[in-house]
């Protein structure tokens, strides 16, 4: 299979290549959309062992690298300040290209590094789990953690060129896996309900490249529509307001990014029960239940509600929520704080 998205945003187009093996000829590809003097790769410290010294042989210009340990809690400024520190003692300039190779982790942080250092520099991002392959690698958010909260420094920087590779998520272990998951399962209540009968076959695994291929377009379509997140992206957070809080809430490091929105879909389901809408909660169970995800909130509901105010889709005293009342369409639903602290202690 060999695919290609384009994405045109406000300071131009994202090529994004889905082809099996293309990770094999990366450095012809990215040297055809780039002119760099010099490359700089991140990646992180599993990731680099197994694909790194592959990357960094297809260039015959200067290439330098940084590893990052692999792990959520290393999403935070320092991490992004070591980078910058490797860039120039490296001599990366402006006309240079940074190279993000890894799951969204490594991808949200060398985005944000590529989007302040020196004010910009080109960046490609070669996602390296499913996960980063069918969302994070798109789109072009970046950014870091805090202890306050998820993603909450951050800029929207496009990578002008992302090589989707199916052939690399044969090293991921089955948990990692499973959280890519989460997200496809995301697509499919938001936007395409047939998404979801393809997850619920028991060998939705080998069908893994149209999925992702069917993911990328949702979400390059939602991107081109609302590249800065003031309406319809908003739907590609669709299980992240209870999921990022619960995040924090476990430090970064008891749940992963994807068992959280899994669990953060069920609580969006529960919620919306309670409103009055019909309850879609069974089947989304079922389905998370067969890829191997976690389905239930384990957190107190104060401190639930009250790590959910630092959620960026909140103005003034309003969270905007995403709801799914019927699978395959997700709405912006406006909810007083008030009101939702009230549903957030039900769930
Ligand atoms: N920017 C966005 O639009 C966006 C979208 C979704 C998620 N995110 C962010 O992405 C992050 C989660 O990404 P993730 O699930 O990829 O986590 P991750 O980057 O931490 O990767 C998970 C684990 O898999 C390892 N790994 C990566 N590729 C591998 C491979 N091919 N083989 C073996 N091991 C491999 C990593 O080293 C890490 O230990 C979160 O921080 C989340 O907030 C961002
Ligand atoms: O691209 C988007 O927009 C998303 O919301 C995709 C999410 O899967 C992703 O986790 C994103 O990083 C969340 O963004 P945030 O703005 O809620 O921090
Ligand atoms: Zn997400």
């Amino acid at each position: 299979m060999a695919e290609t998205l384009s994405l045109t945003g406000a300071n131009g187009v994202s090529e994004i290549h889905i082809e099996t093996g293309l990770l094999d000829r990366a450095g012809a590809v990215i040297l055809e959309t780039f002119s760099p003097s010099r490359v700089h790769i991140v990646s992180d410290s599993t990731v680099a062992p197994l694909y790194l010294e592959k990357l960094e042989k297809q260039f015959s210009l200067p290439v330098t690298h940084t590893v990052i340990p692999a792990g959520e809690e290393h999403k935070q400024l320092s991490t992004v300040e070591g980078i910058y520190h490797d860039l120039l003692a490296a001599g990366m300039t402006r006309k240079d290209l940074i190279i993000a190779l890894g799951g969204g982790v490594v991808g949200d942080i060398t985005g944000f590094a590529a989007a302040t250092f020196l004010r910009g520099v080109s960046l490609c991002q070669i996602p390296t789990t499913l996960l980063a392959q069918v969302d994070s690698s798109v789109g072009g958010k970046t950014g870091v953690d805090l202890p306050e909260g998820k993603n909450l420094v951050g800029a929207f920087y496009q990578p002008r060129l992302v090589l989707i590779d199916p052939n690399v998520l044969a090293s991921l272990p089955d948990s990692t896996f499973a959280d890519g998951m989460a997200e496809v399962v995301k697509y499919g209540y938001i936007s395409n309900r047939e998404i979801l009968t393809m997850v619920s076959q028991p060998d939705y695994k080998a069908n893994i490249e149209n999925i992702i291929y069917e993911c990328v377009k949702i979400k390059r379509d939602v991107v081109a529509i609302d590249e800065h997140d003031t309406g319809l992206r908003m739907i590609l957070n669709f299980g992240h307001t209870i999921g990022h809080a619960a995040e924090k809430l476990g430090n970064y490091t008891d749940l992963t990014h994807g068992q959280a929105v899994a669990i953060g879909m069920v609580a969006a389901m529960r919620l919306s029960a309670l409103l009055g809408n019909e309850d879609l909660t069974a089947p989304l169970i079922d389905l998370l239940k067969h890829i191997g995800l976690p389905t239930e909130l384990k957190y107190d509901r104060e401190a639930i509600f009250n790590a959910l105010l630092s959620d960026k889709k909140k103005f003034g005293a309003t969270v905007n929520f995403i709801l799914v009342r019927e699978a395959g369409r997700a709405e912006i639903t406006p909810i007083d704080a008030e009101k939702l602290h009230e549903y957030v202690l039900k769930l």
